[in-house]
Parts: C-alpha cells; structure tokens; sequence
C-alpha cells in the first residue's frame, strides 16, 4: 500500500541518532562483488531500497546475495553469467550503471539497461563510456539499452573531461581487470570512491591513489573474495545535522567521520550553529540567536554536496537575510522549491540558482517528493512547520534513507506513516 508520511512541526529534538551506511557507496560496492571469485562480505549495509534492488538484480545473473538482518550482504558470485538486463530493476536507479563495468570486468561483455534514479535534468554517461571504450571495448546504444564488449580489457590513460564519481568508479571497477596499467586523471575525489578501492583492493586489486585526482590501477587476472565494513553515510548525517540546526535542542549525531563533512559544518558554523566534533561523532547545540543567511554552491568533493543542497535550502528559510544557492553539478535539481513555497517559503529560482529570503513562517501542507533529497527538504521543513504537513512521493525517501521515521521519533518529533486514501491514489495513478 503506498503511503505518505505525516509530520507535525513545532517539537525540538533531542537525543542521539545513529548513522547507517553510505548509500552512494554501497550502490557501488554491491556490484564490484561480481568481480570476485568467491564469497564477499559487506558488512553494516544501509537498509533501503536501492540495495534491496542490487541484491535482486546479483540474483538475475545468477550470483547468491543474501541480505541478514543485521544488513550483512553475502554474495556468492562464482555462478553469476553474463545474463543482458536491458529492461526491469536496472530502471528504477541510477547506480544500476555499476553493472556496466563490473560485468564488463568479469565477463567481458554486459548488456545494462539506462538507468533511472533521481530525475535531476539530465545525467549523461558519455565519461563512462569513453573510459570503457579506451580500455578497449566496443560500446553501443540500441534501443535504450547500453551493450558493451571487449576481446580483452587493456590499460589505458584516460582523462576525465567533467569531474565524475560515477565514471571514476565505472571505470576502476573495469580496469581493475584490464590488462597492464589504468591512469584516470581528472578523477573524482568523494569518499565513496575510497570505499570501493578499499573493497576492490581486499579482493587483490592494485590500486593507487583513490581520494586523489590521478588514480592509478594494475590490472590482475584473479580477484578473490574477502569482508568489507562500509564507511558511514555522509549525505544521512548532514541531513540530521540540517534537521538539528533546524529544530534541535542538543542533537548527537552517531557513526559519522566529520572530515567528510568540512563543508557543511563550516557553512553551518558561518550561520550561528554551536557544533562539536568528536572521532565519530558531531554534537549540534541550539544556536543562542537567530540562524545568519549565507551563501552555497554546490561543487565536487571536498566543496558542498549537491545532495545537501536540497535540505540546506529548507533550513535557510528560517534565517536572518538573504541566502543565494548555487547548484553547479546538477543546475536543474531545484524540484522543492515549488513545494516549500506552498509552505510559505520566499524563495525563487534564477538559472541555477535559489534565492531565498528567510524568516518564514513554515505552515503545514500537502506536499510531494520529486526525488529524494526533495523529499529530505520537505522532511526539514515539515519539522520546521507549524502544523501538519503531509510528503507523498514516499518511495524516493526510501530509497536513501534507513529508518526515517524511526530515528526522528527517537529524537522526539512528531512524524508517522499513514495509508495513501482513495483520492490520493488516484492522484498517484494519473
Ligand atoms: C561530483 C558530484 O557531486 N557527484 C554527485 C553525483 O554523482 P553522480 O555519480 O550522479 O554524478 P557524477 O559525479 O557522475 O556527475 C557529476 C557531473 O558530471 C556530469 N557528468 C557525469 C558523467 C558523465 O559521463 N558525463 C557528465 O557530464 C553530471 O551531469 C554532473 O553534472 O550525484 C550523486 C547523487 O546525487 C552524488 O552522490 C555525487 O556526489
Ligand atoms: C540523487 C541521489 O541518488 P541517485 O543518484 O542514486 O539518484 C542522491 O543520493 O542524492
């Protein structure tokens, strides 16, 4: 039954909330398990859709996934094939492209429909394919499916035109498997890249200087199978730090590595936030005045997340002035801003920017996630409320976030889940 999440603002939280897993690592590091030869472990896996949908789609081709519940993924690969997935699961996200160069790595050859995901404008993988293409495989589109195939992999230097974690981690995962040496330049520098090196390198990959721009890797012949612990999740954290700075008394933020959070903690800081960091932890004290406007632009790794901007921009409704938000890597990625408005919220879209002035009064309403971090702002601005606000669109939530309701009733806010009524789900048919 589809369903719509209810929240009642007004109430501050207080407590501790413990981070899941890295979403857009574990997107990542579920297929690099097809490289294997034997059995991977992944441990403290986030408990949300996508990966629900890479575990299925290991199974499609053949491999034995097993999820337990305490989020433990057992993948068995030795009898996965080179099964085409043109169409079904590899839809319904963007991280389905992982399967490109995994497959292509094992088995030379892959078939992967294009994938889906959040709707952000778009979201070329003319990178991704320019790198499989340089280490020599032959890749074509037909009929919205990508088919790629190699005689054999070979090492090559490729130089990234656009900054991009999705290409940087497609092609490791190809050439991790190629023959001789690969040198991505230009290459991204986010933490999950790190993570998916980490996995591959337990598997006997040689990899040099992931989290760095230059990258480089020595093919092997053999990778074997071995047991990873997935780094937190970033993007969660920052957005209960968001919440926190929005509607917290004194908020503990549980399993978190602060240095991947420079940016926000140093935008946060800049607008009155009280915060302290600890090895593993971040502690957000409510501000003594009212929150200062500022301005952000989103930029690759270690500038400001574009996931973050999205729920960044619901909390600066609430401050002093006028803040400008720019989005330079996905410029269309402003689906919110809409909804906040029918809260109440005084902001306008100029180009790839948002321009809100603060100080609204938030009031309850109905409102719809376009995506998922859409759905985060409204969560934040739901809290921020007066009233009752209700997110349909719940199914994008749940794609990245473990436990929502859960751990922000734990914190003491008033949010629920509730049944979609008949009227709404025509609304949801049309
Ligand atoms: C650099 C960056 O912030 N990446 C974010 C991006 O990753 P995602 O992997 O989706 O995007 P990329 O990092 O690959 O793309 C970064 C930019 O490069 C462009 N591009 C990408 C690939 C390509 O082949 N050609 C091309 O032009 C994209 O349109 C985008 O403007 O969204 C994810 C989900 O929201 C975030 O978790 C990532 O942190
Ligand atoms: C947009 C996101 O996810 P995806 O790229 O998987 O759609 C996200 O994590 O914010």
């Amino acid at each position: 039954m589809e369903q719509k999440l209810m929240i009642e603002g007004g109430y501050p939280l207080e407590g501790t909330v413990h981070i899941s897993g890295a979403k857009n690592s574990a997107v990542a590091l579920i297929p690099a398990t097809i490289l294997a030869e034997s059995q991977v472990i992944i441990d403290q896996l986030p408990n949300i859709s996508d990966v629900h949908l890479l575990r299925a789609l290991l199974e499609e081709i053949g491999g034995e996934a097993e999820l337990d519940e305490n989020n433990t993924l057992t993948v068995n690969p030795e009898k996965m094939i080179a099964m085409p997935l043109p169409n079904g699961k590899v839809k319904k996200l963007r991280a389905s492209y992982y399967l490109m160069g995994a497959m292509l790595g094992r088995f030379k050859k892959a078939v992967i429909g294009l994938p889906g995901g959040c709707n952000l404008g778009p979201r070329p993988i003319d990178q991704h394919i320019k790198g499989f293409e340089a280490l020599g495989a032959k890749v074509t589109n037909e009929q919205g499916a990508i088919y790629l195939r190699a005689d054999e992999l070979i090492g090559a230097r490729i130089y990234l035109d656009v900054v991009s974690v999705g290409a940087t981690i497609n092609i490791m995962l190809a050439a991790v498997r190629a023959k001789g040496q690969t040198i991505i330049e230009n290459a991204a520098k986010e933490p999950e890249i790190i993570d998916v090196a980490t996995l591959l390198t337990s598997m006997g990959a040689k990899i040099k200087g992931a989290g760095t721009d230059v990258i480089r890797i020595d093919g092997v012949e053999h990778l074997h199978g071995c047991r990873h612990s997935i780094i937190p999740d970033r993007i969660e954290a920052g957005t209960y730090m968001i919440l926190a700075a929005a509607v917290g008394q004194q908020v503990v933020i549980d399993n978190v590595i602060p240095l991947h959070l420079e940016s926000l903690i140093a935008k946060l800081r800049e607008m009155g936030v009280q915060i302290e960091t600890k090895d593993d932890q971040v502690l957000i004290h409510s501000s003594n005045g009212p929150l200062k406007s500022v301005d952000i632009k989103t930029l690759v790794y270690p500038g400001f997340p574009t996931d973050l901007q999205q729920p960044f921009t619901s909390l600066l409704t609430k401050a002093e002035g006028t803040s400008l938000v720019t989005d330079t890597i996905y410029s269309a990625r402003f689906k919110h801003i809409d909804e906040l408005r029918r809260m109440g919220a005084n902001v306008k879209v100029e180009g790839r920017s948002a321009i809100i002035n603060g100080q609204a009064r938030l009031e309850g309403a109905k409102v719809k996630a376009s995506d998922l971090r859409a759905g985060a702002a409204l969560v934040v601005a739901g809290l921020m409320a007066e009233g009752i606000t209700e997110v349909s669109g719940l199914e994008h939530i749940d794609r990245g976030y473990e436990s929502l309701v859960d751990k922000l009733v734990g914190l003491g806010a008033k949010i629920w889940r509730e049944n979609l009524d008949i009227e709404e789900l025509e609304e949801v048919e049309k």
